[in-house]
């Protein structure tokens, strides 16, 4: 590791933290220097999010000293502390009050819209800060959180954190702030952080998107096992070398799906957009895997759920033929049951399988549990632990897990792979193919253009509806790109 410079803003020196028997942090020294964008990387379960909790105050370390600005703030560590000297993190799941506005949401953070007219300087500066780092957002501040899509909560969440008011801004931390948007934000984004630090600013950015990491970052540090393994700077790393660090093999370019492999079956979902004006609708084919494509939030989800609602009796307009499993990308709001063990959130969609003489059988689901956990690699030492006590990437496997230890032929993605690591994704998309190639279906949405490669057909989204349809062979970045912006696609 090369030696904290002068312009260091933020020490970190041997920072330990364990959860009962899971050791996170096994002592950890980080340096962030004023002016740089910081990139953080490592597998689900690496301890990058308990980092940088200890690191905004979240979190209290077991061990460790932390000095920000100059100061050492060990003693005093915590929210207020951070704060006060300019850290501010924007974590993966959203923080967000979802019933109140964007502007009383800036206002939540910012104590310094009070007083008479509040509501107008918090919306007004809500609304310069989307402005600069989302052109074309779409965001009216007196917008109520709940009513927003996922990526617009995440880009509300983004630019509060960017706001200065009456504390100095030095360092923001955004752990996966690109994980529900789509390509196109999501650039926007990095173009402003790139912005940011030529400012003077500091960003630490944690990411499973390897090449925005490489093309955003002045340094990049990779954990694993809670260490610090290795910190170049970016241009001395390569993809295939940040993902040997991370300890996992690199992926093969080519993950296109063979022409031969091309499932003929019979047609088992067919469902129309409801703004769908043309005679344009998705149709998916036993065995086969369909993408749905397009800018985030064009009616993708939408579709995905009437599809799911359709299943279960309460969507005259489509048609579904089979029982149909839902991996959600919003884990948080209709992914995990939070009270219940990992175990539990795996095997409820197959506790009929799992039935004897009318009863669960408890060692029947022990199995199921334990037989994931091993063919997906959820870190944990107990599968009977609560499901919040895995990391984001990992509660994200187990959302996997469940729909695939079901005994449903259809299986509907939005999104899922938020926030795992390249390694396991690899196994997930093996994991997929081999399904379709024994006849399940899979219709996956994605805002991730590198997993529409493993699709035998996509159709592109655009304003909630249809607008092309392309074949294996055209699924190419440009053609999607182009769809999804024309007015008038092919
Ligand atoms: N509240 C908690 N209770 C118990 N264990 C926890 C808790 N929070 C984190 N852990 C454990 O600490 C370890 C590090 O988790 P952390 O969330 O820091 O990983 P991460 O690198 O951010 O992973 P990801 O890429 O999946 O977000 C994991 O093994 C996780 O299960």
């Amino acid at each position: 590791m090369d030696a904290p410079s002068a312009s260091a803003i933020v020490q970190l020196e041997g920072v330990r933290k364990s959860f009962g028997a899971v050791r996170a942090l096994a002592g950890v020294d980080l340096d962030v220097r004023a002016g740089e964008c910081l990139g953080l990387v490592g597998h689900n379960g690496a301890g990058k999010s308990t980092l940088m909790q200890v690191l905004a105050g979240t979190l209290a370390a077991d061990e460790g000293r932390l000095v920000v600005a100059g100061d050492d703030i060990t003693a005093s560590a915590g929210v207020a502390a951070a704060r006060a000297h300019g850290v501010v993190c924007v974590f993966q799941e959203l923080s967000l009050c979802p019933n109140l506005t964007v502007a009383e949401n800036a206002r939540v953070m910012h104590r310094a819209f009070r007083g008479f007219g509040w509501r107008k300087r918090a919306g007004a500066a809500m609304a310069a800060m989307l402005d600069d780092i989302f052109p074309r957002h779409g965001i009216d501040p007196a917008d109520v959180v709940a009513d927003l899509s996922i990526a617009r909560r995440q880009m509300v969440e983004i630019a509060r954190a960017f706001l200065v008011t009456d504390e100095p801004l030095r360092l923001v931390i955004l752990d996966e702030p690109t994980s529900s948007l789509d390509q196109v934000v999501a650039e926007q984004l990095m173009a402003f952080v790139r912005r940011f630090v030529a400012r003077g600013g500091s960003v630490i950015l944690i990411s499973h998107l390897l090449g925005e990491i490489l093309a955003t970052s002045d340094r990049v540090v990779v954990m694993k096992d809670g260490r610090v393994v290795e910190t170049r700077p970016a241009e001395a790393f390569t993809r295939e070398s940040l993902v040997a660090a991370m300890g996992s093999v690199a992926a093969q370019e080519d993950a296109k799906r063979a022409a031969a492999a091309q499932p003929a079956g019979e047609i088992v979902v067919e469902a129309r957009p409801a703004r769908q004006a043309d005679e344009r609708s998705l149709r998916a084919r036993q065995g086969e895997i369909v993408g749905l494509a397009g800018l985030a939030g064009h009616g993708q989800t939408d579709l995905l759920v009437r599809i799911n609602a359709a299943a279960q009796g309460r969507e005259p307009h489509a048609r579904v033929a089979g029982a149909v499993a839902f991996v959600a990308g919003d884990r948080q709001s209709d992914g995990v049951f939070p009270l219940w063990s990992i175990a539990e959130n795996i095997t409820v969609r197959s506790l009929g399988g799992l039935r004897r003489f009318g009863l669960i059988d408890p060692a029947a689901e022990v199995r199921m549990a334990e037989e994931w956990r091993q063919r997906i690699a959820i870190r944990t030492p107990d599968m009977g632990n609560g499901i919040l006590s895995l990391s984001g990437g990992n509660q994200q496997k187990a959302l996997f897990a469940r729909a695939l230890a079901s005994d449903a032929g259809i299986v509907l993605m939005d999104d899922p792979m938020r926030g795992v690591d390249v390694g396991t994704k690899q196994e997930v998309y093996g994991m997929i193919r081999a399904e379709a190639a024994r006849g399940r279906t899979f219709l996956w949405y994605t805002t991730e253009f590198d997993e529409l490669r493993h699709c035998d057909r996509v159709y592109v989204f655009r304003a909630g509806v249809i607008v092309a349809e392309l074949a294996a062979d055209e699924i190419t970045e440009e053609r999607v790109l182009q769809s999804s912006f024309a007015e008038e696609a092919a």
